[in-house]
């Protein structure tokens, strides 16, 4: 196979079907052994493992790249598979069945701006649709292009730089294409971090964050990608369009805020400033046990409405706590943290839980689990897919006052929408804020081989349906991509969409740039 371009300085093979580095996915034994020991006893699955396919063999390319700019497209084929869809379940059981019916004509790898400014007037001549590509972690149909016309996957990574990091003001000029670690790596000396980034950090680029929305690693806020923006550059089929670099201005409408969450649909970001902060010098946290789950659902919001910014404030249900921390006594768990001189505010926020009944952890050794079983998750994801199971996450946020009815009403959708209604469906806060949670549900049950596209989207259309109808948001986090178009319509004010799309006929006239995406 061969090998794709991977996020580091250092060549690895990606994974073209599923999650993450190729070498790290489970192999057909550790799949079995998955099976026998782990989900047998509670799962109804024959033990057949779906093979991983050869390398894809796709039609060939409808278009030939431009000469000027030859050396940075490819037509390779596993290149071009690699980019015919993100990482949702549906992506990766799509591209394990070899299913891969629309994949992208060419890739481009822009080293400049420049690079971007010339493919998207090639692609105007040439009548192709362009789709920008971050680190491809979209989970809703963000980088998968469904239209008829010649398209290209315009991958950002090698837009690769960290620029100037500017101590005195806490800022750093980076270009899209840089991955999270990467940028990590590059504020250590200053003593400065994002303390910013999406849970899927290894693989996932600014760019990518900045054009969903991304909401960061951390529970509580300021959370959004938006509050970390100082100024951006993008580039639009029109021009390029820079915004001022200022602490806050109140000078109209904001333009950082057009072009964040535009999903590539009115310009390709190449670069921003984004405002970082020292590293803390202290962290601390602790685990807390609580025997009700409305019990710990209330001490989160007492510790957000007290005032308190836990750096992690994460609830898990007691399934999601005995699946994913280890926590066998069928109690939820809240995970808790604090960054800087935080003593004091931990003692706090467990005497709110210990109000609520909870008790905290002498160790913090449930987080330690939680953790790994995390960053695990996605490569066990894809290990469960070959074993027949769909395993797919849903996330929301809604005011505190909606939570109850709204969590009780996706846990009944799922359930009754799952075939044989056998569905195990579980719950954490991803981040909660004084107004609200975001909760995250995961969603396990079994498909039938060959039609478990069209099962999951029956659970997701029931189960978008009930959030819609309690309050929630079709996406805290996840973005609106194509697969949340429906209910998108739901929530947005027409006259709203009115404007967005003016917006986008103004700067891409011929709406060459991810269509069918957000609109
Ligand atoms: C296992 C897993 C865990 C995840 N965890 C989180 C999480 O913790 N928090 C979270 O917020 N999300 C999470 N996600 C979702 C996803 O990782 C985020 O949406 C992420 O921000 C996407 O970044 P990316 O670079 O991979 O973008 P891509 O997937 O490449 O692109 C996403 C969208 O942005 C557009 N885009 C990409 N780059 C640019 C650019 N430079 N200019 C204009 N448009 C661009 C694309 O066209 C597409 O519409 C997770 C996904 C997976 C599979």
């Amino acid at each position: 196979m061969a090998a794709w371009h991977s996020p580091s300085a250092a060549w690895r093979e990606r994974s073209w079907w599923g999650w993450g580095w190729a070498d790290e996915a489970l192999d057909d034994d550790a799949c079995r052994r998955l099976a026998e020991t782990a989900l047998r006893p509670w799962m109804p699955i024959d033990g057949s493992v779906l093979p991983v396919p050869y390398d894809p063999v796709l039609d060939p390319p409808r278009l030939i790249p431009p000469s000027i700019m030859e050396e940075a497209f490819t037509a390779d084929p596993v290149i071009r598979a690699a980019h015919t869809y993100g990482k949702a379940f549906r992506d990766v059981v799509r591209a394990l069945h070899g299913r891969l019916e629309n994949p992208p004509d060419l890739v481009c790898h822009p080293r400049t701006a420049h690079d971007v400014v010339a493919t998207l007037d090639w692609a105007e001549a040439v009548g192709a649709a362009v789709v920008p590509y971050g680190g491809g972690t979209s989970v809703v149909g963000g980088v998968e292009y469904r239209g008829d016309a010649p398209w290209i996957s315009l991958d950002l990574s090698r837009l690769n730089r960290v620029g100037e990091v500017d101590e005195v003001n806490h800022a750093v000029r980076v270009q899209a294409g840089v991955f999270g670690p990467a940028l990590e790596q590059a504020l250590v000396p200053h003593g400065l971090t994002l303390r910013h980034y999406p849970q899927s950090f290894e693989f996932s680029t600014v760019g990518g964050w900045l054009a969903t929305r991304s909401a960061g690693h951390y529970a509580t806020g300021p959370t959004r990608i938006d509050d970390f923006v100082e100024a951006l550059r993008v580039i639009t089929p029109q021009g390029p369009v820079e915004s001022l670099r200022v602490p806050g201005s109140g000078a109209g409408p904001s333009t950082d805020a057009l072009f964040l969450g535009s999903e590539g649909t009115l310009g390709v970001i190449v670069e921003a400033w984004l405002r970082v902060s020292r590293r803390p010098s202290d962290r601390s946290s602790t685990s807390v046990a609580f025997p009700v789950y409305g019990q710990a659902v209330a001490a989160v919001r007492a510790i957000l409405q007290a005032g308190l910014r836990p750096s992690n404030c994460r609830l898990l249900d007691p399934v999601e706590a005995m699946l994913n921390a280890g926590a066998t006594d069928g109690q939820a768990r809240l995970l808790l943290g604090f960054e800087g001189p935080t003593t004091p505010l931990l003692a706090d926020a467990v005497t709110i839980c210990a109000d609520h009944g909870g008790t905290a952890a002498t160790s913090s050794g449930d987080q330690g689990t939680w953790r790994d079983a995390f960053l695990r998750a996605p490569y066990t994801r894809d290990a469960l897919i070959r074993l027949g199971l769909i395993v797919e996450t849903v996330e929301t946020a809604c005011t505190w006052s909606r939570f109850d009815a709204l969590h009780a009403a996706v846990i009944a959708a799922a359930q009754a929408a799952a075939p044989a209604r056998v569905a195990v469906v579980t719950c954490r806060f991803t981040h909660a804020y004084p107004d609200g949670p975001a909760p995250y549900f995961t969603i396990i049950t079994p498909a039938r081989r060959g039609a478990e596209v069209a099962i999951w989207d029956e659970i997701k259309a029931a189960v978008s349906e009930a959030i819609a109808a309690n309050g929630g948001t079709i996406t805290h986090h996840h973005a609106v991509g194509r697969d949340h178009l429906p209910w998108l319509a739901e929530q947005r004010d027409p006259l709203f969409t009115d404007v967005l799309r003016a917006a986008k006929r103004t700067l891409d006239p011929r709406g060459i740039l991810n269509p069918g995406a957000l609109f």
